[in-house]
């Protein structure tokens, strides 16, 4: 999805749209939830941008607000101070105008529906003729390597299988920006690879912006163009680190120097984020 105009720069990073709008931009946004047991600061002073065709991830352990800050840009939380803008518009007029497709932890299919019939639901939603909707389903469930397996249940597909069809049903009415919270999260480290290799591509054919949860040191330096690495207590964001390797890397890349390089400034910003009485 290259949009007329846009350059790269010398990193190889897409620049802003060519209306010098970034997809996402965070000021200053602290979030805290009001608790029985007293404030929560799930957020505090995040500022943040994300370029188009940019792969960012957020990595950092359990509480740091990951998965807040993405349900924030999804407009699923709402922040308690600051700004936030989705391709130039409030979360909420980027939610209602379909403007990403979110995948969650776990896939979150409806049993009683075959692949095809789960991929096709936000279509239905939105009004797609039935023709339009079969086709749509037929590409996306090709993209992540699902033909095949239209007519099948989710209860028949293994847990990578299942986790394609949320991102075919998330791709379905092609939204440029894709959320998705740490969907790889449950599965064994093959599968994982797999995966993490199939998005990539996917990433590349399709050239969306994708904002990326995990915990995973590898997963983060392997998938992004930019980590942001986050800390707890407040919910923070202490390091963001540019990787510049190539578009269209393997998973060799991994024993390179430079990989390895890239993944210590990572462990060093998460040590550094925690202290010592963690
Ligand atoms: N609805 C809520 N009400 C109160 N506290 C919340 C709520 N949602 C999240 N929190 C708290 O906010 C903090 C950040 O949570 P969040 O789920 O964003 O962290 P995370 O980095 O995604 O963690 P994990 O990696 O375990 O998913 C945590 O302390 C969490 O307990």
């Amino acid at each position: 999805m290259q949009v007329e105009g846009v350059e790269r720069n010398a990193s190889g990073r897409q620049g802003s749209s060519p209306a010098g709008q970034p997809v996402i931009s965070v000021e200053d946004l602290s979030l805290t939830f009001n608790t029985g047991d007293g404030p929560v600061y799930a957020l505090s002073k995040v500022d943040l941008t994300v370029d188009e065709g940019d792969f960012v991830s957020f990595i950092g352990p359990s509480g740091c607000g990951k998965t807040t800050l993405l349900r924030v840009i999804a407009d699923l939380e709402r922040q308690t101070s600051g700004s936030i803008r989705v391709n130039g518009l409030s979360p909420e007029q980027a939610r209602l105008g379909r403007q990403y497709g979110y995948v969650f932890q776990a896939p979150a299919l409806y049993p009683w529906r075959t692949i095809e019939r789960n991929v096709m639901l936000p279509l239905e939603v939105m009004g797609f003729s039935a023709a339009e909707r079969k086709e749509r389903a037929a590409r996306n469930l090709e993209l992540v390597n699902l033909k095949g397996f239209e007519k099948k249940f989710p209860w028949q597909l293994s847990g990578g299988m299942q986790q394609r069809a949320s991102i075919a049903r998330a791709l379905s009415f092609d939204p440029k920006l894709m959320l998705m919270d740490e969907p790889f999260g449950a599965l064994d480290e093959i599968v994982r690879d797999k995966l993490n290799d199939q998005l990539l591509h996917l990433w590349r054919t399709t050239r969306k912006t994708v904002v990326f949860v995990t915990h995973s040191i590898p997963e983060a330096v392997y998938l992004s163009t930019r980590i942001v690495v986050m800390s707890p207590r407040p919910g923070r964001i202490i390091d963001i680190i540019d990787c510049n390797f190539p578009r269209d890397r393997t998973l060799d890349i991994r024993e390179t120097p430079e990989f390895l390089a890239v993944a210590h400034r990572v462990r060093d910003g998460l040590r550094a984020g925690h202290s010592y009485d963690d």
